[in-house]
């Protein structure tokens, strides 16, 4: 088989193919355009990627670069407890917190019946608290659950919790991430300490942010309901149990997690816990059977019909050969809307990185710039530019055919806009279409030639279309990790480390330095030339 750069070099010979290429004639001649390229999977979940500038031809070559990256043996060793994150030397298991897997052992700890077992005391304790038995201090009922935590331990269980909002029936979550004190101020505003739990979510248990909000929370609990009462608001999530016991949280009240699961794939651990309270242990249970069932289907099916691998490879495609900086996301589901923030994490901390896992640089960019807002409200801030911008950005739009509990008519015009963009991004508008309807409608030539380039979309934009019947647990389980894994098999392909994150880690030494300066009010050598002007303001 040929090797990965003279595929890439392939590829990208390949992409003068498209030189006359229009989405516009390649969907207009030929009806089964949809049913070559889509992919369905258990009667529900559709991927329709026929809108895209790509061929079979295309198809083929992407298939090859998969197997020469052997991208499923890649997986089958991150399933087996392999270390694959060589950088922090560990193995990558987040898939194993789904349940229903074969054995895995790392370092001879036997990682499912661990799994099952936190699993089961984190279930108990969403159980009680959202049925009274677990009480606060004055011996009342949570009615509101805040989660302080930030990444990992925050975009996943907030971004969940929000979506699966149809089908939440316990306290009230609120999520106070950021180290800015107006975050928990504002949340804290309107809640009462007697009935509020706290859950510290933290890997590490030593993040700054978390660290502030977390002890902030305690005061306010002491403040009001005494020094005795924090035992029975605070709960903690955490891989660190001698910090956890040293904030003054009691191991009872510790859920467990370990340092082969990473921050931004954690929301299937206890980091999981305020969704398990919001939506009840059943459904989180159903939750994780979605996720499970795509990472059968990404072990298993052929790469034609493999919904992870065909968006990685699409991806790899724009970003690679058609040199797209970014990639958008466009959710047209409210509750879906902390989608695009939860995906930035997921993909750009894995794979923003510049070097190999073996330490030698890439011969091409990695992962793009994720964004996106929930639709329509996007539609009336920058799609003017996803369609007549300079840039062309591929798009991922989602959409359920069945609201959760939105009205059907208002569902029905969401849906309405969904698809007129998808097909207005695709086909475009011709100068000729629209020079024939100015005419029609009155307008001279003169004005014609000045207002008809204005008018006229190119098109070919490529989009794909996640479309579901309804955004059940289930279905969020599916789509969550089809994301993680698409982001898995690119960085398989680029070859980087999709799970360390060290780039975030020199701005946090620095920032802990100017903290020491900022509260000094003395500027140190290596501060910037900035601090004075900064600490003169802070004077007046
Ligand atoms: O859960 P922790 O240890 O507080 O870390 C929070 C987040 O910080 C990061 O390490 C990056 O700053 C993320 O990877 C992680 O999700």
């Amino acid at each position: 088989m040929a090797s990965m750069e003279v595929l890439w070099g392939d590829l990208l010979r390949h992409r003068a193919d498209f030189d006359k290429f229009h989405l516009r004639s390649a969907l207009a001649d030929d009806p089964y355009r949809f049913n070559r390229y889509s992919i369905e999977m258990e009667g529900d979940l559709t991927l329709d990627y026929s809108r895209h500038r790509i061929s079979d031809k295309t198809l083929l070559l992407l298939e090859s670069l998969f197997e020469q990256a052997e991208v499923r043996g890649r997986f089958a060793d991150m399933c087996a407890g392999k270390i694959i994150n060589e950088t922090e030397h560990r193995a990558v298991l987040h898939t194993a917190l789904r349940g229903g897997v074969d054995e895995v052992s790392v370092n001879g700890q036997n990682v499912t019946k661990d799994v099952e077992e936190v699993k089961q005391r984190f279930l108990a304790f969403a159980s009680g608290v959202r049925d009274g038995t677990i009480r606060s201090h004055t011996d009342e009922a949570f009615t509101d659950v805040v989660n302080v935590g930030i990444g990992g331990s925050d975009l996943g269980p907030r971004m969940v919790t929000q979506a699966l909002k149809g089908w939440t029936d316990g306290p009230n979550a609120h999520f106070v991430s950021n180290v800015d004190g107006a975050h928990l101020g504002d949340c804290l505003e309107n809640l009462n300490p007697a009935t509020t739990l706290f859950l510290v979510a933290s890997k590490t248990f030593t993040t700054q942010e978390t660290m502030a909000n977390a002890r902030a929370a305690r005061n306010w609990i002491v403040s009001t309901l005494g020094e005795d009462a924090p035992g029975a608001h605070f709960a903690a999530l955490s891989t660190n149990a001698d910090a956890v016991q040293a904030f003054g949280i009691s191991t009872e009240r510790m859920f467990e997690f370990w340092d082969w699961v990473g921050g931004r794939y954690s929301v299937w651990s206890a980091i999981g816990l305020p969704v398990a309270i919001a939506i009840g242990p059943e459904r989180f249970e159903e939750f994780l059977s979605g996720a499970r069932a795509m990472d059968e289907h990404f072990a298993t099916a052929p790469f034609r019909a493999n919904m992870p691998m065909m968006m990685a490879a699409l991806s790899l495609w724009y970003r690679n050969i058609w040199a797209c900086g970014t990639q958008a996301i466009l959710p047209y589901d409210q509750r879906l809307e902390n989608f695009p923030a939860f995906l930035q994490q997921l993909d750009m901390e894995s794979n923003g990185k510049m070097v190999r896992q073996n330490g030698k640089p890439i011969s091409r960019p990695a992962s793009p710039v994720i964004w996106g807002s929930a639709g329509t409200n996007g539609q009336h801030a920058f799609y003017q530019s996803l369609h007549q911008g300079a840039d062309m950005v591929p798009c991922d739009f989602l959409i359920a055919a069945k609201p959760t509990d939105a009205s059907e008519d208002q569902h029905e015009m969401l849906l309405a806009n969904c698809l007129a963009q998808i097909e207005a991004l695709a086909f475009g508008r011709s100068e000729e279409n629209v020079r024939a309807q100015l005419a029609a409608e009155g307008m001279s030539d003169d004005k014609i030639d000045r207002i008809a380039p204005h008018r006229t979309f190119a098109g070919n934009r490529p989009t794909s279309l996640l479309l579901y019947e309804q955004l059940t647990p289930h279905m969020l389980g599916r789509l969550i990790a089809l994301y993680e894994h698409k982001v898995f098999a690119q960085g398989v392909i680029w070859g980087v480390n999709s799970f360390d994150q060290w780039g975030v880690e020199l701005g946090k030494v620095m920032a802990n330095r100017l903290l020491g300066s900022i509260q000094s009010g003395e500027k140190g050598e290596e501060d910037p030339a900035v601090f004075q002007r900064l600490m003169s303001y802070r004077a007046d």
